[in-house]
């Protein structure tokens, strides 16, 4: 993967590059896609998807955290053209999005709301807070818009008495769904259907 390059900081994020990747990998843009961000910040994310993607709109409710994501993205190479709006998802949304991430959890009801409405191919939501998971895991399903739930967690390994010890992230939520049933289908044909059940059929 590309570095990116995060010279501005801001209060929240960046989303760490090891969550960024699985991320990328759920979000599966192309270079026709139109991507749409809730909670720019950074710019972590808007930069990985400018490198992918042929169109960014990138919504950040904060005026300095936008300003900090326009310093970041100019600080690295991307390909796409990059819409940047201050503005408070579902206000500025484009109507065209292919591809919608909701790294901000502000209004997401109204958000989801949005991208059924406008047809929205892939939907994912990182979510930190474990009530905001479950509610939103909940929008997902009654808007018939979820796949897949997956929750990891990222541990670095660091120097401990000549070995390694381990310093422990949050655990990240990924909500992953949309309304694109031809990608959902490629989706689980890839990597099999979410699991309501363990393996061993016992549900838990
Ligand atoms: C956890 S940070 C996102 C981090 C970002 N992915 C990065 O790598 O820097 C969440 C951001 O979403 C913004 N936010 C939350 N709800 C929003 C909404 N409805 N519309 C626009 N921005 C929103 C917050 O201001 C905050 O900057």
């Amino acid at each position: 993967m590309a570095n990116v390059s995060l010279p501005h900081d801001a209060k929240a994020g960046p989303t760490k590059p090891e969550v960024r990747a699985v991320l990328l990998d759920k979000l599966d843009l192309g270079p026709t896609d139109h991507f749409a961000e809730v909670g720019s910040c950074t710019g972590a994310v808007t930069i990985e998807a400018a490198r992918r993607a042929g169109r960014v709109t990138a919504l950040e409710r904060k005026p300095n955290r936008i300003e900090t994501t326009r310093k970041n993205l100019a600080a690295n190479e991307v390909t796409a053209d990059v819409d940047l709006r201050e503005a408070e998802a579902p206000e500025g949304l484009p109507e065209d999005a292919d591809v919608l991430f909701l790294g901000g959890s502000r209004n997401y009801e109204a958000v989801l709301d949005r991208a059924v409405e406008t047809g929205v191919g892939r939907v994912v939501m990182n979510v930190s807070r474990l009530e905001v998971a479950g509610a939103a895991a909940e929008a997902f399903r009654e808007r018939n818009l979820l796949e897949e739930v997956v929750q990891f967690q990222v541990s670095h390994g660091y120097e401990l008495a000549g070995a390694t010890g381990f310093d422990s992230e949050n655990p990240v939520y990924m909500l992953v769904g949309g309304t694109d049933d031809v990608a959902a289908d490629d989706r689980e044909r890839r990597s099999g259907p979410q699991t309501a059940r363990r393996p061993d059929g016992r549900g838990r």
